[in-house]
């Protein structure tokens, strides 16, 4: 293979995982031109090009060096390590990216009575996760035939071609609308960025790291809010037991009102309405969640 100077990123051309990873790149200050047959995106500051194909392409892509990175998601990128890409150079996930979130689940019939894994002993399991589903049956010393299918697996059962299958759940409204229920979950899953264990040692490594920098940023301040509240002087200590974690809230005064006190926190996740009600409970009032832009310690 021709050695390359720019690094490049495998990702889903089109689907799920297609807006929020180009997203995630421009966050991370990667613009591209897309070219005509939008299968190659060439990128216009950093040295930092896209190819744009089937998620399923992606780890073997990254295996054989045709791409120095991808995004995928971890359900696609463990079906490839357990099956295909089996003894290939080993690939492995640099971050977790926090989007498409799945998990890849047994689910069998609604009246089928299931006791657990023992009970797949000599029935049919469609799948398009035969590897991963392989392994775990292995694992569990279960003996079941595994039916290959590459869509469309939750309507297996009612055809007769399958008796329960193993696919991805997100709502489980696919499992319900098909009278399925889930039983037991293989893999929890989201998109990663995948590559291989070493990373090349001339720019294109440079450039990872560089990367790797900017989206510990990105995914820290994406998942960072700032919290606004009024407090009593008397609640203050109730109100910041319960503040969901981050560093220590500043106080300031509130003019014209000795004992009230603003309050003013970063927390390291969401705040659900059922924290802020339990906050608010502790003697808050005047409570505003905002979104973290930007952020530089
Ligand atoms: N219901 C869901 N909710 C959230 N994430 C999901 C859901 N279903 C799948 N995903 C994740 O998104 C990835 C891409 O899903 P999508 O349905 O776009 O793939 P696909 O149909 O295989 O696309 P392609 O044409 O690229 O092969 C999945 O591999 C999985 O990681
Ligand atoms: O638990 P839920 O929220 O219902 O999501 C799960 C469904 O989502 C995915 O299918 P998708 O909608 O992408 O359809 P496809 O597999 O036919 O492309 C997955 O294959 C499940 O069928
Ligand atoms: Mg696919």
């Amino acid at each position: 293979m021709k050695p390359r100077d720019r690094l490049r990123i495998a990702m889903q051309k089109s689907g799920r995982l297609t807006e929020p990873a180009l997203d995630l790149l421009n966050r991370c200050g990667l613009t591209f031109r897309q070219s005509r047959d939008k299968l190659f995106c060439f990128g216009e500051g950093e040295p930092v090009d896209l190819l744009l194909v089937r998620d399923d392409d992606i780890p073997g892509l990254i295996a054989q060096g045709v791409c120095d990175l991808g995004i995928v998601g971890r359900n696609v990128l463990n079906e490839f390590k357990n099956g295909a890409g089996n003894g290939a150079a080993s690939l492995t996930e640099w971050r977790p990216l926090g989007f498409g979130r799945c998990r890849l689940s047994v689910a069998v019939p609604q009246d089928m009575n299931y006791n657990g894994p023992e009970d797949l002993a000599g029935l049919r399991i469609a799948t398009s996760y035969p590897a991963l589903l392989g392994t775990w049956l292995r694992e569990k010393g279960v003996d079941a035939g595994v039916i290959t299918l590459a869509g469309s697996v939750e309507i297996a059962p009612k055809l007769g071609t399958a008796d329960v299958i193993c696919d991805l759940v997100q709502s489980g409204g696919t499992l319900v609308a098909n009278q399925l229920r889930e039983t037991d979950v293989l893999l929890e899953s989201e998109a990663v960025l995948a590559g291989p264990e070493t990373l090349p040692t001339d720019e294109r490594g440079d450039m990872v790291e560089l990367l790797l920098k900017r989206l510990d940023g990105v995914i820290q301040v994406r998942e960072s809010r700032l919290l606004l509240l009024q407090t009593s002087r008397t609640s203050l200590e109730a109100v910041t037991r319960l503040l969901p974690g981050g560093p220590q809230p500043t106080l300031l005064p509130v003019a014209g009102q000795p004992d009230q006190l603003m309050l003013q926190a970063l927390c390291a996740g969401e705040v659900s309405w059922r924290q802020l009600e339990e906050i608010k409970k502790a003697g808050a009032r005047e409570m505003f969640v905002l979104p973290v832009e930007k952020m530089l310690a």
